[in-house]
């Protein structure tokens, strides 16, 4: 224990500069301070001359806590057992008769029709449960995931409820709740892990709370996640599962009550993939609602979940808790094999193995849902308007259930949200300091690529000697009009294209990090855009200076 805890001290004995800013003002001015030096990163920008080190944060955060820091090996997975986030209130999300439909054009009828990919699922997905969406390729995982997560809405038909009230299918407020990660990481390659936090935490928390307290948020997420040791690697050396947990730390910073994961285990190794889901799991167990799709996991893994959501064919296939699976297809007939995969099992039947007939397994989830929800509509009879229980049971069944559903109750109104203060009077970031940001961080980057800054200048110095020897002396002579037009007209071109094709080369990147950025509100896309024109127009300006003032001269 001793020798993990000095192992940490030694790689991060490193010292860090902080910034105690307490008001917005001064926060502004700091950070423009910091943008306008030479500072190399996020995480170096002194105004104030105060200084600790990543050591210093890491014992405060165990005094203040008041525990020792046991971190302990469970099934080789590496558990800080005494580090929490913030408690935040439980959201429980149940969405009825869910539908999606989406346009396609017939080629052969030469009309649009119309395809419905899922058939009015019904369900739902609970504070402190981590649930898997399962199913076949195709069968409207992520569709599922996309709907419930708000990133899909046209063509969305249905009701989502979200603590009892409903919810629009692109609900703003909603979105403040929760956050996706895509399949993709799409994280910026050129920027350390601490510099990718400390810009997200900039962006998401605003200038309302001091640097310090930022910074100590930042290392207890990296030390939560087992990052600790990488705050200086840059995104594109870490190992895929270390991508992950980055993805997820990026979207503690503003501890979300609810998250959306579509895949967050493909590519990844067995040791990685239960990493992962053991991260899950812990942040699941803190009380937050994480559901996430999942291709066939191993027994072990699947053991983790909590609640699974079976889909197939558009249909739900299975609902409930992970070990009522088997026994569920269990007395339709179909039983499991010794020391067969559970998952593998359910997939297999899923797809027809075993002669299975997979619409008698859809009609008996429908049936079992509508018993549990009738279940659960006695149940709630029984309380009273301020949500208290009103008798007990004699059936031993409900009575049990409804003493489960009171100390649940009892524990929240009990819980202490006192934790929650320092994010909850947060504000993100204003319009021009997101601008300012994002500008800081693309120059970072910018400057960071050498090798397509390097190719960029090679490009352009190639084509100006190249156009300097065709039109040499050209431009005061009255008889080479054609020529300075062909010269004027190649220099437009080039600067059109050069400019279209940095565009085009990073579009697909690009696109999926906005999309990712953008869609958890880090920040709005007018300071986005701004930030990516402003960068891009000295470049351009200067491309035909040189060599337009040297046919002028001649
Ligand atoms: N916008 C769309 N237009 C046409 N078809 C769509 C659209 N979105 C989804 N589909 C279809 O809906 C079905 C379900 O897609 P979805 O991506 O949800 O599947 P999935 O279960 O996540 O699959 P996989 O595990 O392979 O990612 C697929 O057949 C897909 O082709």
């Amino acid at each position: 224990m001793n020798s993990q805890k000095s192992d940490i001290r030694t790689e991060s004995n490193r010292p860090v500069t902080t910034n105690n800013v307490s008001n917005p003002t001064a926060a502004m001015a700091a950070t423009a301070l910091a943008i306008t030096t030479t500072s190399s990163s996020f995480s170096c920008c002194p105004t104030n001359g105060e200084s600790s080190s990543i050591d210093d944060s890491i014992e405060l955060n165990d005094s203040q806590e008041g525990g020792n820091n046991n971190t302990v090996y469970h099934n080789g997975l590496l558990e800080k057992q005494d580090y929490h986030f913030p408690k935040r209130q439980p959201v429980d999300i149940v969405f009825r008769d869910i539908r999606y439909d989406v346009k396609r054009f017939n080629i052969t009828k030469a009309k649009f029709e119309s395809k419905e990919i899922l058939h009015g699922l019904n369900g739902s997905f609970k504070s402190g449960e981590l649930t898997a969406i399962m199913g076949p390729s195709g069968a409207g995982k992520s569709t599922l995931l996309n709907i419930m997560a708000g990133y899909v809405s046209s063509g969305v038909s249905g009701m989502v409820q979200v603590n009892g009230k409903s919810r629009s299918h692109n609900s703003e407020s909603f979105r403040k709740l929760s956050c996706y990660i895509q399949q993709h990481d799409a994280l910026r390659p050129w920027l350390t892990v601490t510099e990718a936090m400390t810009c997200a935490t900039h962006l998401k928390l605003g200038f309302g709370i001091p640097m310090t307290e930022k910074r100590k948020l930042i290392q207890k997420i990296l030390f939560m996640l087992g990052l600790e040791q990488k705050g200086n690697t840059p995104t594109m050396g870490l190992s895929g599962g270390q991508k992950k947990r980055l993805a997820i730390a990026l979207e503690m910073i503003s501890n979300p009550p609810i998250l959306f994961l579509d895949e967050p285990t493909t590519g990844l190794d067995s040791s990685s993939c239960a990493q992962c889901i053991s991260l899950l799991k812990r942040l699941a167990q803190d009380g937050r609602t994480i559901v996430c799709t999942i291709h066939t996991p191993s027994a072990l893994l699947f053991e983790m979940f909590d609640q699974l959501y079976t889909v197939v064919q558009g249909h739900c296939f299975y609902q409930g808790p992970t070990n009522e699976m088997l026994p569920f297809l269990g007395d339709l007939g179909y039983h499991c094999p010794s020391y067969h995969n559970p998952a593998d099992f359910m997939m297999e039947i899923a797809v027809g193995e075993y002669g299975a007939d997979v619409g008698k397994v859809i009609k008996a989830a429908l049936k079992k849902y509508y018993e549990i929800t009738s279940r659960c509509i006695e149940l709630d009879s029984t309380y009273d308007d301020s949500g208290k229980l009103m008798e007990t049971f004699s059936i031993g069944g409900k009575a049990e259930e409804m003493c489960k559903l009171q100390k649940q109750n009892e524990a929240m109104d009990n819980s202490s949200y006192e934790e929650e203060d320092i994010l909850s009077n947060t504000k993100p970031a204003s319009l021009v300091m997101q601008f300012l940001l994002l500008f800081y961080r693309n120059l970072l980057m910018t400057r960071r690529n050498y090798f397509l800054l390097f190719c960029r200048i090679f490009a352009h110095a190639m084509v100006a000697t190249l156009f300097g020897y065709l039109y040499s002396g050209v431009g005061p002579n009255a008889n080479q009009v054609l020529a300075n037009y062909v010269y004027l007209y190649g220099s437009m071109l080039m600067m059109v294209y050069t400019g279209k094709m940095a565009v085009v080369l990073s579009f697909q990147i690009e696109m999926e990090s906005l999309t990712r950025e953008h869609f958890n509100r880090w920040y709005k896309l007018g300071p986005y855009f701004l930030s990516v024109l402003l960068l891009e127009i000295p470049v351009q300006v200067s491309e035909p200076c040189p060599f337009g003032e040297s046919v002028t001269h001649k």
